[in-house]
């Protein structure tokens, strides 16, 4: 290609001296003559790939993607690399140094790769370093390639690319703190990133496998949708409710969700950001493939279930209805507080439905709550939290799971016996894994399982108090308010003493204290 390419730069040699002493009109005719002619005799296209396209402070997608394809399937034949261990990847990222060429050959059929870089003419001054330089892709072919290259080459190497990129990157854990943006303005809600790199996966939590199974799929089913969300007209996200009472393995399933699909987590406290507006910020720095987390949605503000009384009047489930009406209805006068958040469940549900969901790209949004019940309606409805699960007390399924990843059991004599304690007493996962944890390195799986058993007993034990105590309480209720009954005209001494005497015998007729 040398001698073309020399011939070439005489030649716009030549055109740019040209241009500095012609008129601007004349200069842009001959230019376009030239530009046809270069067409016509050049046997080559080239297409460019601006790692910053015109007019965009985004970096490119596609640049992004021809670097790692290009890193990692053609760096062996280039002479000059650049190495860089880029923030969040697993592995060394290699990529061709500027105005090294090499070449690929796909379907027989030779393209041609060089990185450039140029200088913007720009009045400017920039901080940052990307604004000086701008670097480029250029992808060079014959003319006679041209429908293999634009039609299946450019797609390989971009899904080629991207997967790579998915493989190599290391998932991230974001928490909204407040912190100094570095031009001294007030303080700024912010998302702060650590490593994510939490154990568990789907494999490894304790639950009914059929059900385990149906997440799973619908995850899948999910991920790939992209197609079929466009068709029916909804923005590809997706929400989970998880309930259930604590240590059932709420924040264990994100977790798991996460590391199965290999997204980011971004764990939002709702009760540290300020207002709506803030939280609108937040939610356009969420990246695509993440999930969204807002864990004890119940006790996240004063969004839970409180509505004007007024609303009683209006069509109760009605989305219109509900934005209108902001729920949270503690203003800062109730709340006494100006610092506390003012979100609202209005603001919320736009974070859910609104511009942040139209953005494009897979987002999941997870809520978990103790008190399923006491959330509104209109946050969990389906379309916004299209999946409610409900993560339950321990089942003899669970159990196998868990005697599994800490015992390395797949069965034992005892098993049988725990099996039918299970399903008398409600215990979490959370307590039958703190019992199956061996306390020494000498104790061993026998010990630790007749541990879990001793447990399951006394919490027979406690549930049977606490259940006679609930009768109890519940007769001691029946009996004060049948004692107000009969009582009609007398003082309010006598119901007292009549009521007070009414107890001592019930409970020491409960208690057999007279025989
Ligand atoms: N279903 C489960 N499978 C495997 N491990 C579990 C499960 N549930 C609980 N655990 C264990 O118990 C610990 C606590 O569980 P987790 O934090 O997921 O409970 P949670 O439902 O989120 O509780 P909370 O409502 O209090 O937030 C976890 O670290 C995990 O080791
Ligand atoms: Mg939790």
């Amino acid at each position: 290609m040398g001698g073309f390419w020399d011939n070439f730069s005489t030649l716009l040699l030549i055109t740019t001296t040209w241009q500095r002493i012609m008129p601007e009109e004349l200069w842009y005719h001959i230019n376009r003559f030239l530009q046809k002619l270069v067409n016509a005799i050049n046997p080559y296209i080239e297409i460019t790939f601006h790692e910053f396209p015109p007019d965009s402070h985004m970096r490119s997608d596609a640049y992004g993607a021809i670097e790692i394809y290009l890193g990692a399937n053609l760096s062996q034949k280039a002479e000059r690399l650049n190495a860089n261990t880029a923030d969040g990847s697993r592995s060394v990222a290699l990529s061709i140094d500027d105005y090294e060429e090499i070449t690929d050959v796909y379907n027989g059929v030779k393209v041609w790769w060089t990185r450039s870089k140029s200088f913007p003419r720009s009045n400017v001054i920039s901080f940052y370093g990307r604004d000086e330089e701008r670097r480029s892709y250029v992808l060079t072919f014959r003319r006679r390639h041209r429908d293999i290259v634009v039609g299946s080459y450019l797609s390989h190497v971009l899904s080629e690319g991207k997967a790579i990129a998915k493989r190599n990157r290391r998932q991230r854990l974001y928490t909204n703190v407040s912190g100094d943006n570095g031009w001294g303005d007030d303080e700024k809600m912010m998302w702060r990133h650590v490593a994510f790199d939490h154990p568990a996966t789907f494999d490894t939590l304790a639950m009914d496998p059929e059900k385990k199974k149906d997440i799973m799929d619908d995850l899948i089913a999910f991920t790939k949708g992209k197609e079929y969300y466009r068709q029916i007209g909804k923005a590809w996200k997706r929400g989970y409710l998880l309930y259930g009472p604590p240590g059932t393995g709420k924040s264990t399933m994100i977790a798991a969700m996460a590391n199965f699909l290999h997204y980011d987590v971004y764990d939002l406290e709702l009760t540290a950001v300020k207002d709506n507006t803030e939280l609108r910020k937040l939610m356009i720095e969420i990246s695509k493939r993440a999930i969204v987390v807002i864990e004890d949605i119940d006790c996240s503000l004063d969004i839970t279930g409180k509505r004007r009384a007024n609303t009683t009047d209006k069509k109760d489930n009605d989305e219109k209805d509900v934005k209108d009406v902001i729920a949270n209805t503690a203003t800062d006068n109730e709340r006494g507080n100006d610092e506390e958040s003012k979100i609202t469940l209005s603001g919320l549900l736009n974070f859910i439905d609104g511009l942040w969901s139209a953005s494009g790209g897979e987002r999941i949004i997870v809520f978990t709550t103790n008190y399923v019940e006491r959330l509104d309606p209109a946050l969990i409805r389906r379309g916004r939290m299209d999946k409610h699960i409900e993560m339950s007390y321990c089942c003899f399924e669970a159990f196998k799971v868990l005697a599994k990843n800490y015992l390395k059991l797949d069965s034992h004599e005892k098993f049988e016996n725990i099996k039918n304690l299970l399903k008398e007493i409600d215990i979490s996962p959370a307590d039958v894994a703190e019992n199956l944890m061996p306390k020494s390195p000498e104790m061993s799986s026998e010990e630790c399982l007749g541990n879990l058993i001793t447990a399951l007993h006394q919490a027979k034990e406690e549930a049977a108090v606490s259940r006679k105590a609930k009768k109890i309480d519940a007769e001691t209720q029946d009996k004060e308010s049948e004692v107000k009954q009969q009582s009609g005209t007398t003082s309010k001494e006598e119901v007292n003493v009549g009521f007070r005497k009414m107890m001592i015998r019930i409970l020491a007729e409960k208690y057999n204290c007279f025989r």
